[in-house]
């Protein structure tokens, strides 16, 4: 399964608007809170130019983009973890994704509505913030109680998973998020379960109308706090995003070019949320399909074997391995082979962005 990003933030600031422009899909948006109040789910073929170089040499029957999942949620208000607004049950929604994509408004419009009737963006941040820290915070609190009555039963693993719950609840209380920690090993195995979402990465989008990208001390602020959380800021006009998601490809590179940008606010998000995941792709050609896979900066190449099937990771002999830009300069893996850039590279071997692999193996 490839990687998983959750929409949040207040109601009315383009979360769905945003998700419409990255999935295509057209769901409900509109100019009032809570348009949105069951899930969105929607799984996106991220581009890659690399691809169709690999194809024009390779003339495969297919080609495959890899994918990444976004899932776009109601919007939270102050006090949602007591029940304002739409509450905040909804949240389990986006406990199993990867990442958190903070949508924030970052433009003045009068007729669209501010659930706050001001705009102001670190006052709507540390809203979002805090109800997703309350939200961590309640759902431990349950798992401490479960963890004191193991120790009273003389269960072995309850006094671990009391301290780790110590540990955290300490730094939920004080109003910071649980990426501010530091875990060892044991600590990170009992960590997966809790599904937290304050332990996520957070890529915030600055929303912007469409003149809003210069000169906008909307955006400043919220580029400052994100610097502070040692994350980072992508500017957005969703609106002109998913007008743009409309047109075909032509269009869309004709309409960018006229607005002075070589891509699209969208394509930015995704390669900043690469960024943000430690992500990176390799590449399987073959004639049947030129495909881009989606793996862990510094996995190993027997990991991104098992990408593709588990007995690709058990049997794995070799991984016939050729950079892309070799590749593309050679005219495939015979020519890169005839001029010496073929590697034949063991499990141990570090996979490189854009590697095009040929994994040998036997079940
Ligand atoms: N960059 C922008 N400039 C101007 N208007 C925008 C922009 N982004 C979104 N809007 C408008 O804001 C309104 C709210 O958008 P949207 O429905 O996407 O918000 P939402 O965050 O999903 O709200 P909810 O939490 O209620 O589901 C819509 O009318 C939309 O067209
Ligand atoms: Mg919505």
């Amino acid at each position: 399964m490839g990687f998983k990003c959750g929409i949040v933030g207040l109601p009315n600031v383009g979360k769905s608007t945003l998700f419409n422009a990255l999935t295509q899909s057209g769901v409900g948006s509109a100019n009032y809170p809570f348009c949105t109040i069951e899930p969105n789910v929607g799984i996106v073929p991220i581009n890659d130019s690399r691809l169709d170089e690999l194809a024009k040499i390779v003339n495969p029957q297919k080609i495959l983009s890899t994918t990444m999942k976004f899932v776009d949620i109601a919007g939270l208000v102050k006090g949602a973890s007591k029940g304002e607004g739409l509450g905040n049950k909804f949240l389990t929604n986006i406990r199993e994704t990867d990442a958190i994509i903070h949508v924030v408004r970052a433009f003045d419009d009068d007729d669209i509505i501010h659930v706050s009737k001001k705009i102001s963006p670190l006052d709507d941040i540390e809203i979002i913030n805090t109800e997703l820290i309350l939200a961590d915070f309640d759902m431990l609190e349950n798992l401490y109680q479960k963890a004191l009555k193991k120790i009273k039963s003389g269960q072995k693993d309850g006094a671990p998973l009391k301290n780790l719950l110590t540990k955290i609840l300490s730094v939920l209380e004080t109003g910071n998020s649980v990426r501010t920690l530091s875990f060892d090993e044991e600590e990170l195995k009992l960590l997966k379960g809790f599904q937290l979402l304050t332990i996520k990465p957070v890529l915030y989008v600055a929303n912007v109308n469409e003149n809003g990208f210069i000169d906008n001390a909307y955006l400043k602020i919220i580029e400052k706090f994100a610097h502070s959380e040692n994350t980072q800021t992508v500017t957005i006009c969703a609106k002109t995003e998913a007008e743009i998601a409309e047109l075909n490809k032509d269009e869309k590179q004709e309409f960018l070019s006229e607005m002075g940008q070589s891509k699209s606010g969208l394509d930015k998000l995704i390669k900043a949320g690469y960024q943000l995941l430690g992500l990176q792709t390799y590449f399987t050609a073959g004639v049947q399909e030129v495909r881009a896979w989606t793996i862990n900066t510094g996995d190993s190449v027997s990991q991104a074997a098992g990408k593709i099937h588990g007995d690709f990771e058990k049997g794995f002999i070799r991984a016939q391995t050729v950079s892309f830009s070799d590749f593309i300069e050679f005219g495939g893996e015979k020519g890169a082979k005839d001029a010496g850039k073929l590697r034949s590279e063991g499990k141990e071997y570090i996979v490189q962005d854009g590697d095009v692999i040929h994994f040998l193996f036997s079940v």
